[in-house]
C-alpha cells in the first residue's frame, strides 16, 4: 500500500471589508510591492493573535485608510487554494464612521456602483465576495 503523507495547510484568516458610502463601495488597489500586485481587494488583513474578525478589521481599516467603520453585517465567508495556504475571506458590509481617508499602503481607492465592481482584475477570492455581496443587496430590497 501507498501511503500520502498530507501535511497540513496554513490557513489564514482574512477579515475585509466592504464599505459602502453614498450607493458606492469602496475597491482597493493592491501595492505594486506586495502580493498579487496593483490587483483590486476589499480592504482588511490578516488576524493577530487573539483578536476577533471585528477587532482585526477594525485595526487594518484604521492602519490601511485611517477612517473608523461601522460593522453592518457578515457576508459569507470564502476561501481560496493559494498553494502553500488557504485563505479565509471575511468579508463584513460596513459603513463609514469617519470620512477623511489617507491611504498608507493602497497604490489607489475607487469608489464604484456595485455594477460596476467587476470591472476591476480583482484577486480571485473577492470575485466569490461579489457575488455574495450581489445577494445580500438583492435580498435587501
Ligand atoms: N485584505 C484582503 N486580502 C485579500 C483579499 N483577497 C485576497 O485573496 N486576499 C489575500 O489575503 C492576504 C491578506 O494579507 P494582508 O492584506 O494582511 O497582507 P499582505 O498582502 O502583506 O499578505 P501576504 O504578503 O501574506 O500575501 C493577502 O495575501 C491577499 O492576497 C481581499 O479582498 N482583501
Amino acid at each position: 500500500m501507498i501511503e500520502v503523507l498530507v501535511s497540513e495547510k496554513l490557513v489564514v484568516r482574512v477579515p475585509c471589508a466592504v464599505i459602502e458610502h453614498n450607493g458606492k463601495v469602496l475597491a482597493g488597489q493592491r501595492s505594486a510591492a506586495l502580493s498579487f500586485p496593483l490587483q483590486w481587494e476589499f480592504p482588511g488583513g490578516k488576524l493577530e493573535k487573539g483578536e476577533t474578525d471585528e477587532e482585526a478589521l477594525a485595526r487594518e481599516i484604521k492602519e490601511e485608510l485611517d477612517v473608523e467603520i461601522e460593522i453592518l453585517n457578515k457576508l459569507p465567508e470564502t476561501s481560496k487554494d493559494q498553494g502553500w495556504r488557504e485563505i479565509i475571506l471575511v468579508p463584513f458590509v460596513c459603513n463609514l464612521k469617519t470620512l477623511n481617508i489617507t491611504l498608507s499602503e493602497h497604490e489607489q481607492i475607487l469608489w464604484l456602483t456595485p455594477g460596476q465592481l467587476p470591472t476591476l482584475d480583482w484577486t480571485e477570492a473577492d470575485l466569490n465576495v461579489i457575488e455574495n455581496y450581489y445577494e445580500y443587496l438583492a435580498a435587501k430590497k
